[in-house]
């Protein structure tokens, strides 16, 4: 029996076939299988660039793409397109063994031929060149295919490099990037390394044998064992997360053990997520009983769903425990009495009434409770009295204390005496609650937002050790007030942080535009260490984002209508689009506005299939095709309300516009391809000018 690769690359195209040809497409794999490398009618290719890329015909128009090694019984199916295009494709590529790492290569080597003259054009004008300090023997070193060296001596400029991006292999152009941005060569190979294939030793890499470079690249090529197998990969094309996994992601998900709690960041759409998922299969794979948890009921929820489409046997699925934060609270605490949760309605008036009196305001009274005394589990006035306020802007003598102290207290015995407690309250007790672990390893996603009082609680249900806690955050995207340190709680990631920096979701051009929204203060990680988005970036092109101005709300509404017109007539799913706003009133506009003009809509979180709208903080962890911003004007973001004044507090003046800020950059980057932004009257100072 043949042996049959599936690359990457063939995926998103069988995605998108009809079912009828995905049938013809199933056929002819299934041919692989039956015959051996003599037996399959696969068409040669006159004039291409690989002499090893053959055709294989689905029906009179469909063509798959194969690569046939000279040597052995195994085949990779690359592309399936219409019959010209496969033609264009197939002739175009050249495949290679990295030299350095021994992976597997594709270049476009047709576009690389094309953009030659014009780089020897621009080079033939300056004696400078961009990689001109780097001796070829280092380039050969990093991997830099011999072939492709002669193009790299050409490049003046780094949009050169930039637009080479699309048509190199990624541990090539990742190569060339970290020297263009001036690192040295260990520097350069340190980023190249994070493509090396999991072997413990790589065994010498030979150029020729295509196919051990395939078995060692699993995030461009999945081998399949048989039809059951076959079936699985093509069962779910869209989902390519499930089982393409980059390097980085592989190497932190699939690793055999942890010594202790091990953290993994990246900005938006690095697949943290994903990561998580993986090693939550891995470690109850393992026998492990696994606690996946995450900040909100709708992110639990997804991640129940993705979940269910990556881990087929039950046994396994039955050892991952999914729930959030909150609800896991609130169960622990339910095994012995029944808690009643206080809202906005029962805390506003208390807040109110505990500040009158005193020179604190209702916020700032809130804030010492949540971050310091419910952060700290302070139970007595004496502990609160001695106690450091770390990350509080304003210093407190002893009787300011007291005075806080009797504030919070009356909140706390008006909770009590309503029989309600918040969430945070409830995961102090729930903390104390707990006899001891109740699980092998804790998973938690959106780490940045969780509370320390929820820390403590997830610290308690998983006893130390290796792979016992396992983090997952980007503090770029921290949208509430919990400014955690887990050293601070015993929990030390020292030297088992990973970052992502591969963009999956967004475009770069939506990138460029989201990242400036966050400012220029550092921000600050759960290790307590500076967070940078360096390197952050997206190998996806596609449109720039829109920013439209709008005399009034009405106007700016009629704009919103328009816009997602637009993108349905474009053949855009409804749920596929989301409209995002500051405030859950102007969501609640927007929706009601497009369902006057006909446009189905309902408000995030929501299973209906509409246009999905909803307040900037429910967009937290979901992703949409397109996402239309709306109502960034100077009175929305920041919102007045949300912000300390300066005079009061200035650490939490500034840790509120942040947070404002990050709330801009979650709602921007949950878009793949369409990113539409408007503002009525003056735009947010946030926006570029
Ligand atoms: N290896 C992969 N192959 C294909 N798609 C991937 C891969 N990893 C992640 N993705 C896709 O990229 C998108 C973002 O992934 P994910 O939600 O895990 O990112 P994230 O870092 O958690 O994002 P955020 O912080 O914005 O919530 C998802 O659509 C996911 O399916």
């Amino acid at each position: 029996m043949a042996q049959l690769g599936i690359a990457r690359s063939f995926m998103p195209q069988y995605a998108k076939l009809e079912p009828k040809v995905r049938k013809g497409v199933e056929a002819a794999i299934a041919k692989f299988a039956e015959h051996t490398h003599a037996g399959l009618h696969l068409e040669k290719i006159s004039s291409a660039k690989d002499p090893r890329i053959r055709t294989i015909r689905i029906d009179q128009f469909w063509r798959g793409v194969v690569l046939a090694p000279e040597t052995g019984d195994a085949y990779c199916l690359l592309a399936v397109m219409g019959h010209d295009d496969a033609i264009g494709w197939a002739k175009s590529k050249k495949f290679s063994v990295n030299q350095a790492i021994g992976v597997f290569e594709v270049r476009d080597q047709d576009a690389l031929d094309e953009m030659s003259p014009a780089l020897e054009k621009a080079a033939e004008g300056t004696v400078f060149r961009l990689l001109g300090h780097v001796f070829e023997n280092d380039l050969l070193r990093l991997g830099i295919d011999k072939d492709v060296i002669p193009l790299v001596r050409l490049l003046t400029e780094d949009s050169h490099l930039l637009a080479l991006e699309k048509f190199l292999p990624e541990p090539q152009f990742t190569a060339l990037l970290a020297l263009a941005d001036g690192m040295n060569v260990q520097q350069a190979w340190e980023e190249v390394a994070k493509y090396l294939p999991a072997e413990e030793k790589l065994a010498a890499v030979d150029p020729d044998d295509l196919v051990t470079a395939m078995r060692r690249t699993p995030g461009q090529v999945v081998f399949v064992n048989g039809p059951e197998e076959l079936r699985d990969v093509l069962a779910h094309p869209f989902d390519m997360w499930r089982i393409f996994l980059h390097p980085m992601q592989r190497r932190v998900a699939l690793r055999p053990s942890y010594s202790g709690p091990a953290q993994v960041t990246g900005g938006a759409g690095t697949g943290k997520t994903v990561t998580a998922l993986h090693r939550a299969k891995f470690l109850a794979g393992k026998g492990g009983r696994v606690l996946l948890t995450t900040f909100t009921r709708n992110l639990s929820e997804a991640l129940e769903k993705q979940l269910a489409l990556l881990v087929d046997d039950p046994e396994v699925r039955e050892r991952v425990h999914v729930r959030n934060v909150d609800s896991l609270s609130y169960s622990i605490v339910g095994r012995h009495h029944k808690p009643g949760i206080a809202g906005a309605d029962v805390l506003e008036p208390l807040w109110k009434e505990a500040a009158e009196g005193t020179p604190f305001s209702p916020t700032f009274l809130e804030r010492e409770w949540e971050q310091i005394i419910l952060a700290q589990g302070l139970d007595s006035e004496e502990e609160y009295l001695a106690c450091t306020r770390a990350g509080r802007g304003v210093p407190l003598g002893k009787t300011q204390r007291a005075v806080v102290w009797r504030a919070i207290g009356q909140v706390v015995d008006g909770l009590t005496a309503e029989g309600k407690s918040t969430f945070h309250q409830l995961a102090n007790e729930a903390a104390e609650r707990v006899d001891g672990p109740e699980y092998d390893h804790v998973i938690v996603d959106e780490a940045q937002d969780i509370h320390t009082a929820q820390w403590r609680l997830l610290r308690r249900l998983v006893a130390e050790g290796a792979d016992d806690l396992f983090v997952v955050g980007d503090p770029h995207q921290r949208i509430y007030d919990s400014h955690v340190s887990l050293t601070s709680l015993g929990i030390s990631v020292r030297g088992r942080s990973t970052k992502l920096k591969l963009n999956y979701r967004t475009t770069q051009e939506i990138l460029a535009w989201s990242v400036p929204l966050l400012g220029l203060t550092p921000a600050q990680g759960l290790d307590d260490s500076a967070d940078t988005l360096d390197g952050y970036r997206s190998p996806i092109h596609g449109r720039r984002p829109v920013v439209k101005a709008y005399p009034d709300m009405d106007a700016e509404l009629d704009g919103l209508v328009e816009q997602v017109r637009t993108w349905l007539d474009a053949g855009v799913e409804p749920g596929a689009i989301g409209v995002a706003a500051r405030y859950v009133w102007v969501a609640r506009k927007a929706a009601k506005r497009l369902k006057e003009e006909g446009i189905t809509a309902y408000q995030v979180p929501s299973k209906s299939p509409g246009v999905q709208v909803g307040s900037m903080h429910k967009m937290k962890g979901l992703e949409f095709r397109c996402i239309a911003v709306i109502g960034a004007d100077e009175k929305s973001l920041p919102a007045a309300k949300a912000i300390t004044p300066e005079g009061e507090d200035p650490k939490a003046h500034a840790q509120d516009v942040q947070k404002e800020r990050c709330l801009l950059f979650v709602a921007s980057t949950r878009a793949r391809d369409h990113l539409y932004v408007s503002y009525a009257g003056s735009p947010s100072p946030f926006l570029p000018h």
